[in-house]
């Protein structure tokens, strides 16, 4: 099995800022003078007590004007203060809600071009979280809490500076009592912390995945009464949610005993405060302003207690969303070229050419090879069929055949040229696949029927549905070409399903069409509609079925039987 990456349930959660960076690119001018504001917001608090213990010195010195001057310098740093919070917390926002979009942009982006089989190797509920919910989380933090993680963690360094140059011997105390007793805390909850938020967003993540299983499984939970299967794994999955968080919780009060430190640290204070105000060594407005820094140190550090676990929780959700767009594709700036400007760059390949699969080897799990060294070779305008015993490896071989699947081993060629190396727009022009399934998506028929590159208009729509034969069946339906559907609106039959896929696939107009035949009972109206659509489109191209039924392989004048994906298996029967 070829080596595909996958998402790590805990992602590495260190220098995850520094990953994050490069994310920024564009709007760091916007990110410098958030911060520059933000930071200038947080002096001004700073400030406070240092004008306070001022103003106390000039107050017992008799000094009037000294007094005033510290009272007006009070009010305007009061002023200042809330203009500066202002603007700092509307540019943080709009930094960071700017970087939040690239990022969205760049998960839908590197999703929408990951290669099937990393899709299909996930859960969905967990890519779905990632890309979706954890973003969310993001925007949340930046909106609620990143201009607070900025003033708390700006005054704790501003207020260290300030009370070192009150004086050192009072710091020293402070530090003393402060520091080791807070690190104590701190390092105790970094080493629970991390664990205790990736387990949450894991089990979260399965919670996620097995609900979407569960939507998607519904005809099937109905039709063959899996209901107690699900409801198991479902409550499974929920208690492991629940006990997740309940260790997040166990993790946060820790973080909460730092409160015990205040009331030791500002006894500590008080006691060599006096003694060096006995002494004369400091004043009593020094001692005023470790009382009142060490007060709002408190409170921020308070604060900080409550904003870490939703940092850790943030830093958790952007190392998963880190660990997405590492596995999904490189930092690639470059944009993917838009089908209409490549649409006439030079092809490689021409417009009717053989396509080959030369001793190909594929394995969904390692070690149980589905297709062992199978080799085919179907020549320009042929019609071929694909037969053989369910869980042969048609369907596989399909998607090999078309691009969707790259070969572990082996290579897909079209008019001599791999796949692997043919231009997105190109190999769609080429080779497509109308699967067993065409996925609808929410909107109406034409926005459906027009879901290929270079964006058909109505017009070009119109045309191919006639060309096809189809205008009748269009014309049936209540609203025509204008026909909700997806979702939980209109519902097409599994042969209209193929006929959409038909009408896409007459639009991008490929030299070799593959059909996944359905398997589900078709209607004689729709099974005729799909002969004629089917006839209209392979003119000159190559056709090539995966024949379910037997009227099909009547039909077609060469089938290739697959058995157990061997090689030698695949043969010509007439
Ligand atoms: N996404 C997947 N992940 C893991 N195994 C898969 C996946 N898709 C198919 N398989 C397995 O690969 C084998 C071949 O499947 P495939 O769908 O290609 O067979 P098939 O011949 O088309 O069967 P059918 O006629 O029932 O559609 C089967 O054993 C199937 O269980």
């Amino acid at each position: 099995m070829a080596e595909q990456k996958l998402l790590s349930a805990s992602p590495d959660g260190r220098r995850v800022l520094r990953r994050a960076w490069s994310h920024t690119e564009g709007h760091r001018r916007l990110v410098a003078l958030a911060l520059a504001t933000s930071t200038a917001a947080t002096l001004t608090t700073v400030a406070v007590p240092a004008v306070i213990g001022l103003g106390v010195d000039r107050l017992l010195q008799g000094d009037r004007d000294g007094l005033l001057t510290a009272a007006g310098a009070l009010a305007v740093l009061a002023l200042l203060r809330l203009a500066l919070f202002r603007q700092s917390e509307i540019l943080l926002i709009e930094a960071g809600e700017r970087v939040v979009r690239r990022l969205r942009e760049l998960a839908v982006r590197r999703l929408s071009r990951a290669p099937l089989r990393f899709l299909e190797a996930q859960p969905a509920g967990d890519l779905l979280r990632r890309a979706t919910t954890e973003i969310a989380d993001l925007a949340g933090f930046v909106r609620g809490q990143l201009p607070d993680v900025l003033n708390v963690a700006g005054y704790l360094l501003f207020t260290l500076v300030l009370l070192l140059s009150q004086s050192w011997l009072m710091t020293l105390a402070l530090l003393l009592v402060f520091v080791p007793a807070l690190l104590w805390v701190l390092r105790r909850f970094k080493k629970a912390a991390p664990p205790a938020f990736a387990a949450e967003a894991a089990a979260a993540g399965r919670v996620a995945a097995t609900y979407q299983e569960l939507v998607a499984a519904r005809e099937m939970l109905f039709t063959h009464g899996g209901t107690p299967y699900w409801r198991q794994r479902f409550v499974r999955d929920n208690e492991a949610r629940y006990r997740a968080a309940r260790r997040t919780q166990r993790t946060l009060f820790v973080i909460s005993l730092s409160r015990i430190v205040q009331g030791l640290t500002t006894a500590a204070l008080l006691l060599v405060g006096g003694l060096l105000v006995s002494e004369g060594r400091v004043s009593v407005g020094v001692v005023v302003v470790f009382v009142l820094a060490t007060r709002q140190l408190f409170d921020s550090a308070t604060q900080a207690s409550n904003l870490v676990g939703q940092v850790q929780h943030t830093v958790t959700g952007l190392a998963r969303l880190l660990d997405l767009l590492a596995v999904t594709g490189p930092d690639a700036a470059t944009p993917v070229p838009a089908p209409r400007a490549t649409a006439h760059a030079a092809r490689r390949t021409s417009a009717r050419g053989p396509l080959e699969a030369e001793a190909v080897h594929y394995a969904y799990t390692h070690g149980t090879e589905v297709l062992r060294g199978l080799s085919l070779r179907v020549e320009a305008g042929e019609r071929v069929g694909l037969a053989g015993p369910t869980g042969a490896g048609k369907t596989t071989l399909a998607k090999l055949l078309t691009g969707l699947y790259t070969p572990d081993r082996g290579r897909v060629r079209y008019d001599g040229v791999d796949l692997a190396e043919l231009p997105p727009d190109e190999l769609r022009n080429r080779v497509v696949l109308v699967p067993q399934r065409v996925h609808l998506i929410t909107g109406s028929l034409l926005d459906n029927l027009g879901l290929v590159p270079g964006d058909p208009d109505e017009r070009a729509v119109r045309r191919a549905v006639e060309h096809l034969g189809l205008t009748d069946w269009t014309d049936a339906l209540p609203g025509g070409l204008h026909t909700p559907l997806g979702g939980d609106r209109g519902r097409l039959s599994a042969g209209e399903l193929q006929i959409v896929g038909l009408v896409r696939a007459a639009l991008l107009d490929p030299a070799v069409l593959v059909l996944d035949e359905a398997t589900a009972d078709i209607d004689p109206d729709t099974a005729a509609r799909l002969e004629t659509a089917l006839d209209a489109l392979r003119t000159d191209r190559t056709l090539i079925t995966i024949a379910h039924r037997e009227a099909t392989i009547a039909r077609l004048p060469r089938v290739v039987r697959l058995d157990r994906g061997e090689a030698e298996s695949s043969r010509l029967t007439r």
